[in-house]
């Protein structure tokens, strides 16, 4: 996978080439390139952003700077298309506005070739940059959560370790990412507790069940404490979940 990373704060991504991703880059499972939008600024001042149509706080970010960047950086065939082949890359764009990024958003988005992230500052992109783009590539409008940052560098950073993990190869367990909060293979359910040696801390003992080699209990006990955790947390999450008989006889005790 090939992503493209468009920001007037380049340092604010060197954390993507430390740990898991940077081995990952390294190994070649993954190609991260990080852009500096003033690169394509024309002034002495290298402006991005100007004041809103429309009077409000705050300063828009400039279409025409944004446009030529990601004409270069989403250029297919181009420097960046991986195997220089002509299909374009998806344009995602963090925004407090956008469709919530969840673990389905980052499925997805292990299956692309190319992804591109155009990080926002100041009150967000001038919106004809995202409707010029959707003229030539998919566009995600995508939003990692309900609360407000200062700019789109932090989501991407969340987006593409989400992204990444789920890479072939990626994470040194493949079954580690099958059991996953919100995955397929757990109904979209949390997860439930973890617990690692010693088998008494503090006077706090590991469940018995975990210490009793009965695997088909182990599972059952996983499967009841995911359902419970996930009925006191996130009680929505059970409205999509696939429920059987047993599922729903821990729900009711
Ligand atoms: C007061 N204004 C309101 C509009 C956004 C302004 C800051 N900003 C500029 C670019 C930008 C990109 C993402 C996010 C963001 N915030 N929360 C999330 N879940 C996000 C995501 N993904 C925030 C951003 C602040």
């Amino acid at each position: 996978m090939r992503i493209d990373v468009v920001t007037i704060f380049p340092d604010y991504l060197a954390p993507l080439r430390e740990a898991l991703l940077g081995k990952a880059i390294d190994r070649g499972l993954l190609e991260v390139a990080v852009h500096d939008l003033r690169g394509w600024t024309h002034d002495v001042h290298k402006a991005v952003d100007d004041s809103p149509y429309g009077g409000g706080p705050g300063m828009v970010m400039k279409p025409q700077v944004w446009g030529d960047a990601l004409d270069a950086v989403c250029a297919s065939p181009g420097a960046g298309a991986p195997q220089d082949t002509d299909t374009p890359p998806r344009l995602v764009v963090p925004t407090p506005s956008g469709r919530p990024f969840t673990q389905a958003v980052a499925e997805e988005y292990a299956e692309e070739p190319w992804l591109v992230f155009a990080c926002g500052r100041y009150e967000g992109i001038d919106q004809r940059v995202i409707d010029d783009a959707a003229r030539r590539m998919p566009v995600d409008e995508v939003s990692i959560g309900d609360y407000v940052l200062v700019g789109g560098e932090v989501a991407v950073m969340v987006i593409v370790e989400a992204v990444a993990r789920l890479l072939p190869g990626v994470l040194g367990n493949p079954a580690s990412a099958k059991q996953d909060s919100f995955s397929a293979s757990l109904s979209g359910l949390l997860e439930g507790p973890s617990y690692t040696r010693p088998e008494v801390w503090r006077d706090l003992a590991v469940p018995d069940v975990l210490r009793s080699g009965n695997h088909a209990a182990i599972e059952r006990w996983r499967r009841d404490t995911a359902l419970e955790r996930t009925f006191a947390r996130r009680p929505e999450l059970l409205d999509d979940a696939e429920l059987d008989a047993a599922d729903r006889a821990v729900l009711d005790r």
